[in-house]
């Protein structure tokens, strides 16, 4: 959770007298390091290319969607998903970008945490504000899975990128804490994203095929879990890249 992503979409010191939520908002007046193209990295780490409506053209970022013959298949807008399920309002883009923070680790951590949250889509990280689609303290309970289900039962393929150094909680994130999956009495909400995402697709695949008992509807789940790893010499690759066919939880936790 370094401050030097790119997609990153605003950043500003934190003057002390405002408030954190206005300073969150607010923009620097002038930005002489402004890159030429969206997509170069910054001269400077500490500064993270800005995010405005009028960097987006009005073609989707997203690849071209197969036709659809599944009468289910409607395009989803993610707001409104995020609004049935009382989620932060999101902006008009096939990539969220959601910060989780993990608690410090009484062992292993050292002094006061430096990373703080200042409202619902942005934290401050030694004074200086960075705004993402969301923010989730440690406290959160998770719901970025609901409008992943949502989008796949549509037809769409969905993808979590799950990022950050080493034991920063993508793991955690992903699966929940050690043996959560081996254990049955794990509390629903120490549940990764994983499991849960699986198995309220599962319940909402049934869900749907019980409304429309008339029509056969037939749902073909693939999932795939890859590790990017990079290597000295030949740079970035996927490990163990694999697709299966799922169709119970089983076949997910397997
Ligand atoms: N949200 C959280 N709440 C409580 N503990 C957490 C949380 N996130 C991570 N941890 C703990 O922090 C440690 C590191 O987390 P984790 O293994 O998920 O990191 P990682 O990013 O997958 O690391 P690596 O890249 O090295 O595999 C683990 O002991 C995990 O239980």
């Amino acid at each position: 959770m370094l401050p030097r992503n790119p997609i990153a979409r605003d950043t500003a010191e934190l003057p002390s007298s405002s408030s954190p939520s206005s300073s969150a908002k607010t923009r620097p007046s002038s930005r002489k390091h402004k890159p030429s193209k969206e997509n170069d990295p910054p001269s400077d780490h500490n500064i993270i290319v800005p995010y405005s409506p009028s960097h987006v053209k009005s073609k989707s970022p997203l690849p071209p969607r197969p036709p659809s013959s599944n009468p289910l298949k409607r395009k989803l807008a993610l707001d409104t998903i995020a609004a049935e399920n009382s989620l932060p309002a999101t902006t008009d883009s096939g990539v969220k970008v959601i910060v989780r923070m993990r608690p410090l680790r009484k062992d292993k951590d050292e002094g006061d945490p430096i990373v703080q949250k200042i409202s619902g889509d942005s934290l401050s990280i030694n004074g200086r504000a960075f705004t993402f689609d969301s923010v989730a303290d440690v406290e959160a309970t998770q719901h970025v899975g609901v409008p992943l289900v949502e989008n796949c039962l549509a037809g769409f393929n969905s993808s979590v990128f799950a990022y950050g150094q080493t034991g920063s909680g993508k793991t955690y994130t992903m699966w929940g804490p050690a043996n959560s999956l081996a254990e049955e009495n794990v509390a629903k909400e120490q549940q990764g994203l994983t499991p849960r995402v699986f198995e309220r697709l599962f319940a909402r695949i049934k869900e749907e095929q019980t409304k429309h008992s008339d029509q056969q509807l037939n749902y073909q789940c693939n999932c795939s879990f890859l590790e990017i790893r990079e290597d000295v010499k030949s740079g970035v690759y996927v490990e163990n890249l694999t697709e299966n066919q799922v169709s119970t939880m089983e076949d997910v936790t397997q």
